[in-house]
Order: structure tokens, then C-alpha cells, then sequence
């Protein structure tokens, strides 16, 4: 689905060196977002050829621009998860390998995958969530509901249907065991991105980072694996108060349009997804205080190079905590929905 005279333009544009797109582009202060839609694909190339991959990998120049803009094709366009979460995703990913040093504590086919996998981890996602696939009776609850996960099925699922188109196989020029587990690992990683899955493993996560994460052991890679995905997805969350802000803004105009389907369904949405209910200082606060500072923090106990990221968890935490006092005290009483401009 992707126009030849495009693949060709971005197979022969020479890659851009990553200060190119910012000095700070390697740092984990530079918000990805700031990158232009349209260059986007060639910041991709960028990350590729920082990483190493297209020549540890032997990857044909062609194939990786049609496999890019396949990708980038192959999301739709709901408010939060479209193409620019997946590149932001990918482009924390590229942090935390370059600025953890990922290649002493994991196998380059794993980091190969993860990054791979983080381009491609939402691809056709819908705007409604896993609940909403059940509730609705969608396709993709028919195909995939009996094992959970449903959307994150389809994605991995989605990504297959695009290694096998031809022209777009990255992973053509691996040796037969390489491609199987390489396969086999974007499944784990994408299948981890499921909200229900990462809340089971933490605890184990957690217990990995108090002892001594040992790279000979599997599990300990995969649990790794894993967290690196989960803080690449959560990553918006460690940009400054601006563009947290607006990210915001995108998760609830994306969770009021499910809460006005659910309400055509005849059902009651839940709070997080009501217009008329929700109260987004707070359900922030609550989504950082359970969902995304657990992530930071283990992250900065595994790499103290994520203390800085952490960090701005922590700041944007107190941002949302201002804004709730601020509320409380114009209008007395638990914080509503109004304009709160900082
Ligand atoms: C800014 C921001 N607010 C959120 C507020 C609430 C929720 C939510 O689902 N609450 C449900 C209750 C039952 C806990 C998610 C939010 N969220 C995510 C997100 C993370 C996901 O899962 C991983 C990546 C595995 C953690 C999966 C999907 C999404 Cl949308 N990304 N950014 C956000
Ligand atoms: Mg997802
Ligand atoms: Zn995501």
C-alpha cells in the first residue's frame, strides 16, 4: 500500500546523523514529537543506522524504507494512538539502549526486536480499548478474546501480515534460527504491552531489580525486555509539563469518544471514559501513582541513568497535584473538569 516513487525517495536519502534532527536528539530531555510527521520515516533511518542494525542485520536499504512507511501506513488516526505514539515510543526505546548501555545486558537480536517491536506494538489500533472489543462483540474480540490480550493480538498479528508482504522483510537476510527467534520475540514483546500483562509481572520485575540482574539469565532478559517496552509506551509521561499536558488531552478525547460509543451501546462507561464524570487531575494522578511512577522507579533502580527521568514523572506528578489544589479551592470540594492552564 505504499507508493513505489516514496519507497525509492526515502531508500536513496542519505541518513541523516542524529544531531541532525537536535543537538539534544540522544538525550532523554529531547521530546520526539518535535519531529516533523513527514520526516518521521527518515528519523527512523536515523535510529536504525545509530544502532547498528542495518549492517549488523544486513538489511537492504529498500526493504527497510518499505517496511517503515508499511508501518507507519498501518496505523489509523484516533487522537493518542496513532503513527507519532508509536515513533515517540521507538525513539525512548533508542534512549535507553544508547544511554543504558542495553548491549551489556541484553543480546543484539533482543535489542533488534525490542526496537522493532516498539514501532509496531499499536499498529491498527482502533481508539477503543481491550474491554471495549468484548463489550462491542468487534472482529477482533471474535478472533482473539477467549486468550485476553485482543488488541495486542492484532498488532503482532498486523506487524506478521507485514514481514511476510513482499519487498518488506527485514529480517530476509537472517540466518534460519535468528529469524525464528527474532519472530518469536516481538510476539513476547508486543504481547507485553497489554496493561493486564505488565501489572502481573511487576512484582516480579521489581523483585528482579533488588537483586543482581544477571545477563545469562533468560528470564531476567525478558523481564528487562519487557519494562524497557512498558516505560518506551509510558515515555510521554517523562517529557516536560507542556507536552504531558497535551498528551493528556489526546488520552481523554481518545477515552470520551470510547465512553460516547459505550453510552450508544446502552452501557455506562467507566468513569476514566465519561465526559460528563471524569475529573482529569485526578485520574492522572491516580494513573501515575499506579501505573506509571512504579515503572520509573524500578527503571532508575536497574540504570541510574533514568534518575533524570524519573525525575520528570515525579514533576509532572506535582503539576497534576497543584492543578487538583487549585481546583479544590476555587470551586471547594474534590476537583472537576474545567480549563486549568498552569
Ligand atoms: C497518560 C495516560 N493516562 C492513562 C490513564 C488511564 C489508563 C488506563 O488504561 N487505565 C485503566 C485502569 C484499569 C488502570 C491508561 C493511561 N495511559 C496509557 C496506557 C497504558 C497502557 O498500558 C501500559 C503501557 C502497559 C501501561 C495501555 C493503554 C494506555 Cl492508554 N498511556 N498513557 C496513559
Ligand atoms: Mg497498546
Ligand atoms: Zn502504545
Amino acid at each position: 500500500q505504499v507508493a513505489s516513487e516514496e519507497v525509492q525517495e526515502l531508500a536513496q536519502s542519505e541518513i541523516p546523523p542524529p544531531s541532525h534532527w537536535h543537538p539534544n536528539f540522544s538525550k532523554f530531555n529531547y521530546p520526539p514529537r518535535e519531529v516533523p510527521e513527514d520526516e518521521t520515516p527518515l528519523c527512523c533511518l536515523s535510529m536504525f543506522e545509530d544502532l547498528g542494525f542495518i549492517s549488523r542485520w544486513r538489511i537492504k536499504r529498500d526493504t527497510l524504507a518499505r517496511f517503515i512507511l508499511m508501518v507507519k501506513r498501518g496505523y489509523r488516526n484516533p487522537p493518542y494512538h496513532n503513527w507519532m505514539h508509536a515513533f515517540a515510543v521507538a525513539h525512548f526505546c533508542y534512549l535507553c539502549i544508547k544511554n543504558f548501555k542495553l548491549n551489556e545486558y541484553m543480546e543484539d537480536i533482543e535489542l533488534f526486536a525490542l526496537f522493532v517491536s516498539c514501532l509496531c506494538h499499536d499498529i491498527d489500533h482502533r481508539g477503543t480499548n481491550n474491554s471495549y472489543q468484548v463489550a462491542s462483540k468487534s472482529v477482533l474480540a471474535a478472533l482473539y478474546s477467549s486468550e485476553g490480550a485482543v488488541l495486542e493480538r492484532h498488532h503482532f498479528a498486523q506487524t506478521m501480515c507485514i514481514v511476510n508482504t513482499e519487498g518488506c522483510n527485514i529480517y530476509e537476510n537472517l540466518i534460519s534460527k535468528d529469524y525464528q527467534h527474532v519472530l518469536d520475540l516481538m510476539r513476547d514483546i508486543i504481547l507485553a504491552t497489554d496493561l493486564a500483562h505488565h501489572l502481573k509481572i511487576l512484582k516480579n520485575i521489581e523483585a528482579m531489580a533488588k537483586d543482581k540482574f544477571e545477563k545469562t539469565n533468560l528470564k531476567h532478559r525478558k523481564l528487562l525486555l519487557c519494562l524497557i517496552m512498558t516505560a518506551s509506551d509510558l515515555s510521554d509521561q517523562t517529557k516536560p509539563w507542556d507536552s504531558t499536558k497535551h498528551i493528556a488531552a489526546l488520552i481523554y478525547n481518545e477515552f470520551f469518544s470510547q465512553g460516547d460509543l459505550e453510552k450508544s451501546l446502552g452501557r455506562t462507561p467507566p468513569e476514566m471514559m465519561d465526559r460528563e464524570r471524569a475529573r482529569i487531575p485526578d485520574l492522572q494522578i491516580g494513573f501515575l501513582d499506579h501505573i506509571a511512577l512504579p515503572v520509573y522507579r524500578v527503571l532508575q533502580d536497574l540504570f541510574v541513568e533514568a534518575k533524570v527521568v524519573h525525575n520528570t514523572v515525579k514533576e509532572n506528578h506535582r503539576h497534576w497535584e497543584k492543578i487538583c489544589a487549585l481546583i479544590k479551592l476555587r470551586r471547594g470540594g474534590s476537583c472537576e473538569q474545567m480549563s486549568y492552564e498552569q
